[in-house]
């Protein structure tokens, strides 16, 4: 499978650039933890990979393929899934109507069941009557349906308990491990770094850190000297 490569990555929004000159890889099998201060510019880098706002200056290939200018549907066909913040489920139908929005055959919707045995559970729940950590587990599972080969995840555990997030960061390490190649954005630095194999680290829109996410994690001094920017 290929690899999504982000090069020379500038974004812009209103008085100047919130994203500069990011390079990143992602690989097939492997989760990036993309964590940083509020206000660092990580929404707005994964909005430039998805394509909901464009990049200023650099560029964004998918194996030879250069999709920089490519429109949001575009890259979906691509295999590219962009999880924004926020849940979005559909209160007025059901869990099972939820899956099939994406999922589209029964056949499918038995295999998300098999990785989210809560959600068979509630099968015929309006999704508006679930918890919040369900409701996240319904878009995980509505992204995972299309087997996407790039998955980004804008923080998964908004409004969420750290003991709900632990339940499901083993299913974006599941689904890593049949290949995807994943970017995860998170405010629990340390669970997120504790599910990743990379990590990329920005403040004030530039990267601080690049490498190993268990090497970061066992260097404190060094997670908390990226966070301020040196
Ligand atoms: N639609 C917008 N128009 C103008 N400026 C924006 C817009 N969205 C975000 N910004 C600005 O861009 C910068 C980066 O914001 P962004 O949301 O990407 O950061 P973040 O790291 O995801 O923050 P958080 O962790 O708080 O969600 C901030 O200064 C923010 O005010």
């Amino acid at each position: 499978m290929n690899a999504l490569r982000i090069a020379g990555l500038t974004v812009t929004r209103g008085a100047g650039p919130v994203i500069r000159d990011v390079d990143l890889t992602l690989e097939p099998g492997r989760i990036t933890a993309l964590v940083g201060p509020n206000g660092a510019g990580k929404t707005s880098l994964l909005e430039a990979v998805s394509g909901v706002v464009p990049a200023a200056a650099g560029t964004i290939h998918i194996g030879p393929d250069e999709i920089t200018k490519h429109s949001r549907v575009a890259r979906a066909r691509r295999g590219l899934a962009h999880i924004e913040q926020g849940r979005a489920v559909f209160g007025g139908l059901t869990v099972l109507e939820n899956l099939m929005l994406t999922a589209r055959t029964r056949a499918r919707v038995d295999e998300l069941f098999d990785l989210f045995p809560e959600l068979e559970k509630r099968r015929d729940s309006p999704a508006a009557l679930l918890s919040g950590g369900e409701q996240q587990m319904v878009v995980l599972a509505r992204a995972f349906a299309v087997r996407p080969s790039f998955l980004l995840i804008d923080e998964m555990s908004l409004g969420l308990a750290p003991v709900v997030f632990t339940r499901l960061l083993p299913l974006v390490t599941r689904f890593a491990e049949e290949g995807a190649a994943i970017l995860l954005v998170e405010q629990f630095t340390h669970l997120a770094l504790g599910a990743a194999t990379d990590a990329l680290v920005v403040s004030s829109g530039r990267v601080t850190y690049a490498g190993g996410a268990q090497e970061l994690l066992a260097s404190p001094s060094t997670l908390h000297a990226a966070y301020l920017g040196s």
